[in-house]
């Protein structure tokens, strides 16, 4: 009887396309406030949850299981308990998972019948094999990287997991020392899950945590992979702005949608016209497409003023949507402003706390600090500055320095990191920062980790610059279409994942 009275039964089909077990798998550790970091966890995209308890005392076990328990039942989450087979039964739980000295699966299915599933650790190929043939829902697979969550005998990497998928036609959980950075190896390997202990549940923010590993999925979605929306202002002339995000947007694989901040009357020479989109409205489009449309990653661009910035900053919070570039968008090309004075602080104060990057170029970080920046040391002073503001990560770009390669520099909160090009002198460069901040967003909603989402697109757009066109009296567009198919054709691994 499930906990809302009805007999339910949870029909597992073991052909691994149809099976629930996929996505974000979350163990449970033995901290504080465990039931609290889980819900944050599931509101960030966990899908499974297995309740791993090692303590003696059983009823502390039960009472904890129960709390997690109603907890998955309410949120729709699938409920294993790990180990323990009474437990399992007394929780009604959704399934067990066994590790290999924790009894035969053939058993636990006799105790627990065809509807509930069943899943097994494994270390090696023979183990997997056998656990198939046992008739196990799903295997666990680790451990692929060292870790400090458990003493492991197997180090097996993304590697052992290649070398066994062809074999395995149930769902294969990879598991142990799993992180954002070093999951896309693994679900390029093959994985249909990762089970994570630390990456999520020590993460301050377990929200967050959950929802970058959850992105790692889209790594193999079928195109359009991922969806960008971006809030912007309209270029009249197609260079920059909105146009130019869901040129890039879409040209490098992604859904693109759109809110409207502003319409500016402008081409290659500047602006001419500024008409702003009344807040309200601008709330009513954020509205319409965030209550339907799966949005990954957001990006901002011109957002105008500061009652459309704090109307911005309360829809990321009302949606809870975390994965934000923001680019700072302050000056057109030509030297029009395109925010006003009081914009500026309450980007500061409302947007920047909801922010994942934050794009400013040199002048946009300086109005924003208050320092002068002419080399790499204040760039790298900016960052920290603008970190301490509320941004999670800061990109200072590099372009408007006059000497040397084109640097940008990233800083994550603990490292800086350098991304170079070589500087390319050209004035087709409208749409430069639109265009690369975009770039970013889309990277990041299929799935790439934030340094390599930063290195591709920086590749993107140096391309795109390269290739700009000579268009208009004024400075002409990048080249988004002969930039995106010159970095496919960089990157064809990527297309057939
Ligand atoms: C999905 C998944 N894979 C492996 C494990 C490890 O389980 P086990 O081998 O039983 O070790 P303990 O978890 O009992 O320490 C797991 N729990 N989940
Ligand atoms: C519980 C467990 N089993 C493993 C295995 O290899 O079977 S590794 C592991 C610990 C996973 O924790 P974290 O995500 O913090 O590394
Ligand atoms: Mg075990």
């Amino acid at each position: 009887m499930g906990s809302n009275g009805h007999n339910l039964r949870l029909v597992v089909n073991r052909d691994k396309q149809d099976s629930p077990i996929r996505g974000l798998y979350l163990i449970t550790d033995h901290g504080d406030r465990l039931a609290e970091r889980v819900e944050a966890a599931i509101d960030g995209g966990v899908r499974i949850v297995q309740y791993r308890n090692k303590g003696k005392d059983r009823a502390q076990r039960y009472a904890v299981g129960e709390e997690l328990r109603d907890l998955c039942r309410q949120r729709g989450v699938i409920f294993i308990v790990n180990d323990d087979l009474d437990l399992a039964q007394q929780l009604k739980a959704d399934g067990i998972h066994l590790g290999q000295e924790d009894g035969d699966p053939r058993i636990a299915r006799r105790e627990l019948g065809p509807g509930k599933i069943i899943g097994v650790s494994t270390h090696t190929m023979e183990e997997a094999l056998a656990a198939q043939a046992a008739g196990a829902d799903y295997i666990g697979f680790g451990a692929m990287f060292p870790t400090n969550s458990k003493e492991i005998e197997h180090l097996v990497g993304p590697e052992g997991l290649a070398a066994i998928r062809s074999r395995i036609m149930i769902p294969i959980v990879a598991i142990g020392g799993i992180t954002r950075d070093n999951g896309p190896r693994v679900v390029d390997a093959g994985a249909d899950a990762l089970a994570v202990i630390s990456a999520v549940l020590a993460h301050p923010d377990p929200f967050l945590a959950a929802t970058e590993l959850g992105l790692l999925f889209n790594r193999r979605a079928a195109y359009p992979r991922g969806a960008v929306l971006t809030v912007a202002g309209s270029d009249s002339g197609g260079g920059a702005g909105i146009q130019a995000d869901l040129k890039t947007v879409t040209l490098l694989g992604s859904y693109g949608s759109s809110v409207i901040t502003a319409l500016t009357a402008q081409n290659t020479r500047g602006v001419s016209g500024i008409h702003g989109v009344p807040p309200s409205f601008v709330a009513e489009q954020l509205d319409a497409v965030l209550s339907d449309i799966p949005v990954d990653a957001v990006k901002t661009g011109m957002l105008f003023s500061a009652e459309i910035i704090a109307t911005v900053a309360e829809k990321l919070a009302e949606y809870r949507k975390r994965i934000v570039v923001v680019d700072p968008v302050m000056v057109a090309k030509g030297g029009a402003p395109l925010i006003d004075r009081g914009a500026v602080n309450v980007l500061k104060d409302r947007l920047m706390p909801r922010t994942y990057l934050l794009t400013p170029n040199i002048p946009e970080a300086e109005r924003l600090t208050g320092l002068t920046i002419v080399d790499e040391e204040g760039m790298q002073e900016a960052a920290r500055r603008l970190f301490r503001l509320g941004a999670r990560n800061v990109l200072v770009k590099g372009g408007h320095l006059v000497a040397g390669d084109a640097v940008d520099i990233l800083f994550d909160g603990s490292a800086f990191h350098r991304f170079t090009a070589p500087r390319i002198l050209s004035k087709n460069t409208h749409g430069t920062g639109c265009t690369y901040a975009s770039a970013i967003a889309t990277y990041l909603a299929q799935g790439e980790p934030l340094r390599e989402a930063v290195g591709r697109a920086k590749e993107f757009v140096t391309v795109a610059i390269r290739l700009g066109q000579p268009l208009g009296r004024g400075h002409g567009p990048v080249n988004h279409l002969l930039a995106a198919d010159e970095v496919r054709d960089r990157n064809p691994e990527t297309e057939n994942q």
